[in-house]
């Protein structure tokens, strides 16, 4: 599939991607833990959710704006930190930063960038910037990464809590195939001054062990609450305890994440463990939800192909959602304008879909809008065990 070929759907970028990545980089975005069920479950379970428009309501005018952390986004899809652009596009993450500002919505660095914090920013001033820190064992390393971030125009940091141990600790099979480290990749967020080793070696590897602390602890994420002034998400979390825990540290966000089916297999989908989250909080602490509400905003990622999975995961309670390989595709697709592309399909679905269901604001989408097919799951067994006959 050509640049110029009719795209109309994420997953026509997608195709396209397929086409233009050689396959060491195809390999690496779409890697999954062990045999891709969690990553399935992402994708499947936003069509276990079945919608119920309210009609007849005036959606002429459809307004898809939202306040992320006091930062106002033209659309609720936000871009989340993922590794290696430089493998999609020789521009690397510099276009991924001026695809999101372009529409006007906000993209997380990841640490495992091949451009500095200050590039980045430079890249798209008039970007919404967010940063991926990871977490160091030189406390004055995450300090000085905390103050050049603030100093770049960031407005939050995003600390990722479901990674323990980092790939180049622990897979045993290499998630990043050595052949991909014929593009020249560096991380300057990681390692101030790069090594003289091979980049993807041993001995690089070794480099990046000594350098990130494995694992963190709550330890970590109070020193960070405490040495910075911007606000804290916490991404990966699935536990309703973990996010009481995050929000009693002064989290000012939780991404409920299982990091697109890339560690843990096995973990529910996102948007089911959701539903986890703000459950149990409401079982355990009845008159706390407003509370948690008003401490800590609740975004979602995992799996998010359409305009109708943003409805959806909106309904669910998400503030906005953040995407991962659909931006990558974009990225490796048509560098800038294809990240551009991406947001803008699932703008204009979304649009449609707000249209469709009767909603003119994102405030209208709400938890009635959804019905689980579970509601319905006896009859459909039934009529399953019928068409045999
Ligand atoms: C190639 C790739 C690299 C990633 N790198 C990181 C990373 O460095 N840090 C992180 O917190 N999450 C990382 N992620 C996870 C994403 O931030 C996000 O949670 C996930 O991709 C969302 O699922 P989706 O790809 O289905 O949209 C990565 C994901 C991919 C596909
Ligand atoms: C070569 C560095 C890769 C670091 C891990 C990035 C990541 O989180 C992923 O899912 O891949």
């Amino acid at each position: 599939m050509s640049t110029s070929a009719l795209i109309t759907s994420i997953a026509d970028v997608g195709k396209s991607a397929r086409e233009k990545l050689p396959n060491y980089a195809w390999a690496y975005y779409s890697w999954t833990s062990a045999d891709g069920k969690t990553y399935q479950d992402n994708l499947e379970a936003f069509r276990r959710y079945r919608l119920i428009p309210r009609n007849l309501r005036d959606v002429s005018i459809r307004d898809t704006s939202v306040t992320v952390l006091g930062t106002r986004l033209d659309i609720p899809v936000a871009i989340g930190p993922t590794a290696l652009h430089r493998l999609a596009h020789p521009e690397a993450e510099l276009a991924t930063a001026k695809g999101a500002a372009a529409m006007n919505t906000a993209m997380v660095l990841g640490s495992f960038a091949n451009h500095s914090i200050e590039e980045f920013a430079e890249a798209a001033p008039s970007g919404i910037h967010w940063f991926y820190m990871l977490f160091y064992k030189d406390r004055r390393h995450m300090k000085r990464q905390l103050d050049r971030a603030e100093r770049a125009g960031y407005t939050a940091i995003f600390l990722t809590v479901d990674q323990p141990f980092f790939p180049f600790s622990v897979d045993k099979s290499p998630r990043v195939s050595p052949r991909a480290y014929t593009v020249p990749l560096s991380f300057p967020n990681v390692i101030d001054v790069e090594p003289p080793h091979a980049f993807g070696s041993t001995e690089y590897r070794a480099c990046l062990t000594a350098v990130v602390k494995e694992p963190p602890t709550w330890e970590d994420v109070e020193w960070v609450r405490e040495n910075t002034r911007l606000p804290v998400v916490l991404k990966g979390v699935l536990s309703a305890e973990d996010a009481r825990m995050a929000v009693e540290r002064g989290v000012n966000g939780i991404l409920v994440s299982n990091h697109g089916g890339r560690e843990q297999d096995g973990v529910p989908a996102t948007n089911c463990s959701r539903l986890c989250v703000c459950e149990s909080l409401l079982t355990s602490c009845p008159t706390s939800s407003a509370r948690f509400d008003g401490k800590a905003e609740v975004y979602v990622d995992g799996g998010v192909r359409t305009g109708t999975d943003v409805l959806k995961a909106l309904a669910l309670g998400a503030r906005c959602v953040f995407i991962g390989r659909p931006a990558l595709w974009g990225l490796a697709h048509n560098g800038a304008e294809g990240v551009q592309q991406i947001l803008q399909i699932l703008t204009d679905e979304l649009s449609l879909a707000m249209a469709r269901t009767g909603c003119a604001k994102i405030s209208d989408i709400q938890p009635s809008l959804l019905v689980h097919q579970s509601y319905y799951g006896i009859p459909a067994v039934r009529a399953v065990q019928m068409s045999k006959y």
